[in-house]
């Protein structure tokens, strides 16, 4: 099964069927990827691309921007078997960064790249940069000029992709993918690409991909925190709840999680307005919601 998140935040109402039906597709994707393979790992991956490459939302094409006006993209995947990961941080535009992720945990020589380290480990191992102009929106630009001009909060930008998924033999894998913070500072680096904060994957409990404010969820370690109460026992809804409960009472964050476990039970949960979401298991129909 695999299920994914579109990010915690406040989608306009008019916005969120679509925002949910984006997910709903990744979600059923990565599923079709995951009956093929049988790997966790992979579908997690290519779930997440489809959200990258879906310009609704911030992650990949249509990633939000820093206060200079550039892209600086976040992404990290985990595997729970032989909890292998592999990230990359700031780095400059290139379509899938998931991918390259991907490729730094294949690789396993380290865990995570950032900037300009990132950037030369991609193109030595074949992605290919992208030009700017084709991967920022008009929406992004409008955004940062909003922040820029002081009309909206300079906050975290909503939108962050995520997905978890479990095989048949309970392996799990998370991954994780975003642009950011609209009008960060150059080279301020999110929760998504550290392990133990914005994803998580051990066969032994399960596997959390989290959204919502970076430095909070930095701090509080949140999905590794999901996984730890998995593993003493709660229900994965159990876990995703009582995460977000002292995510928001001890650090005062706002966000969300998707959390699976080895059994591909199930938890969603967030403290924000909206957080799109997609559910995708062999033998039903695909779903999607808020
Ligand atoms: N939209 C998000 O979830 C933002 C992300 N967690 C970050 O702070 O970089």
């Amino acid at each position: 099964m695999v299920v994914v998140h579109g990010g915690a935040g406040d989608v306009p109402e008019a916005s969120r069927a679509a925002h949910a039906e984006g997910c709903r597709v990744a979600a059923a994707e990565g599923l079709r990827v995951l009956l093929e393979t049988g790997s966790a790992l992979e579908a997690a991956v290519r779930a997440v691309e489809v959200l990258e490459d879906d310009s609704k939302y911030n992650a990949g094409t249509g990633a939000c921007l820093t206060e200079a006006g550039t892209i600086e993209l976040d992404a990290s995947v985990m595997e729970g078997t032989t909890m292998r990961g592999g990230a990359v941080c700031a780095l400059p535009p290139f379509r899938n960064p998931i991918r390259i992720a991907r490729a730094v945990l294949e690789e396993g020589r380290h865990v995570l790249y950032a900037s300009e380290g990132a950037s030369r480990f991609a193109i030595a191992h074949g992605f290919a940069p992208a030009d700017p102009e084709t991967m920022i929106t008009a929406k992004a630009r409008q955004r940062l000029d909003a922040v820029l001009a002081g009309r909206a909060e300079r906050g975290w930008a909503g939108g962050t992709v995520g997905a978890v998924a479990c095989d048949r033999e309970g392996r799990v894998a998370a991954a994780t993918s975003t642009g950011g913070m609209v009008g960060k500072r150059v080279g301020r680096v999110g929760d998504s690409p550290i392990l133990g904060a914005g994803t998580f994957a051990d066969d032994e409990s399960g596997a959390a991909s989290a959204t919502g404010q970076g430095e909070a969820i930095h701090r509080f370690g949140l999905t590794r925190y999901a996984c730890d109460l998995l593993r003493a026992g709660l229900t994965a809804q159990q876990a995703a709840d009582v995460s977000i409960e002292r995510f928001g009472a001890r650090v005062s964050g706002s966000g969300g999680l998707i959390v699976v476990d080895g059994r591909g039970e199930i938890g969603i949960a967030r403290n924000t307005a909206t957080m799109s979401f997609g559910v995708a298991r062999e033998g039903e129909d695909a779903g999607a919601g808020h």
